[in-house]
């Protein structure tokens, strides 16, 4: 494309501009040709309607193009992790009671004996997916999206019924690694993303030396074909037994996740990694 000297491969954000630019610089000048013959005030209120014209046709499709540009930004964000509706699926039933643990609400407690090494619960993200009687649960990266909208959910000015809900998304969800194939429960290196799954294995509360269940070992994975999210008894658990998981299994150790929790009032999960983590003023 081709005006006044200007050459340029034409992208489509480019043509609007050379076009615009073009439409522009011809209108310019074609207006000063007129101005000459007219008379100087008719002529001055004339140019002044150009111009006011010209400001808000440029102002318009500059914001046009910057919402364009935002688009095309935004897409790409998304498409280096995305936001993915996975299954995920309980293989045990359990009882879901006041925990024997004070002061930490209600627990999962199992129905039945289940051996060392069996699987509980599992989720799958990929192109086939499990059968119909798993539930939809979802991945959502932790990008700086995510970052952005909870730094603005745990300012009080800001709080309404839907940062209260998703609030308790927060309280709902765990952060793993994104790839559930080829991370570790334990990878914090790789890129996160929050796992929100509603079964009742969410009911599982956190424990140390008694924890029960944890994330499979590669060995584990190897021979079940899980993902590394998966949850996995690691001790014999008698019928009635509260069942535990270490939640410093998990990715919950980001100093930015910590400091919203502490600010959303999520105590006890801050300070579970008050060790690992200094204190971050938003
Ligand atoms: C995924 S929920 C577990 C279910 C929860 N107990 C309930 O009643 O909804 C995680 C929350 O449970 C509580 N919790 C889990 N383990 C705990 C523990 N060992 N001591 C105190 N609170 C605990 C914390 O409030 C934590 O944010």
């Amino acid at each position: 494309m081709v005006c006044n000297g200007i050459k340029r491969a034409p992208s489509k954000a480019t043509v609007h501009s050379l076009a615009l630019y073009c439409l522009l610089i011809k209108k310019d000048q074609g207006d000063r040709r007129l101005m000459r013959s007219v008379h100087p005030r008719q002529g001055c209120s004339k140019r002044g309607l150009a111009w006011a014209i010209l400001f808000v046709v440029v102002g318009v499709t500059s914001l046009y193009l910057w919402s364009l540009e935002l688009e095309r930004g935004g897409k790409a964000a998304a498409r280096e992790t995305d936001f993915r509706t996975c299954r995920c699926k309980a293989f045990i039933s359990v009882d879901i009671k006041k925990s024997r643990i004070p002061g930490a609400g209600k627990g999962a407690f199992a129905k039945e004996n289940i051996s060392a090494g069996t699987l509980l619960w599992d989720i799958k993200c990929d192109a086939i997916l499990a059968e119909d009687d798993w539930e939809p649960c979802w991945m959502i990266p932790y990008d700086d999206i995510t970052r952005k909208l909870l730094y603005s959910l745990a300012l009080p000015a800001s709080k309404t019924p839907v940062s209260d809900f998703l609030v308790l998304l927060l309280l709902w969800s765990t952060l793993e690694g994104c790839d559930l194939v080829n991370d570790s429960c334990r990878d914090t290196k790789k890129k996160q993303c929050f796992l929100i799954s509603f079964g009742p294995l969410n009911y599982i509360n956190h424990g140390k030396e008694d924890a029960n269940v944890a994330c499979p070992s590669d060995a584990m994975r190897f021979q079940h074909h899980v993902s590394a999210a998966a949850l996995v008894a690691i001790k014999n658990i008698t019928a009635g037994d509260e069942i535990l998981q270490n939640y410093q299994d998990y990715h919950e150790t980001d100093p930015f996740l910590n400091s919203i929790k502490r600010k959303l009032g999520f105590e006890f999960e801050a300070n579970l990694n008050d060790d690992l983590n200094p204190k971050l003023d938003l």
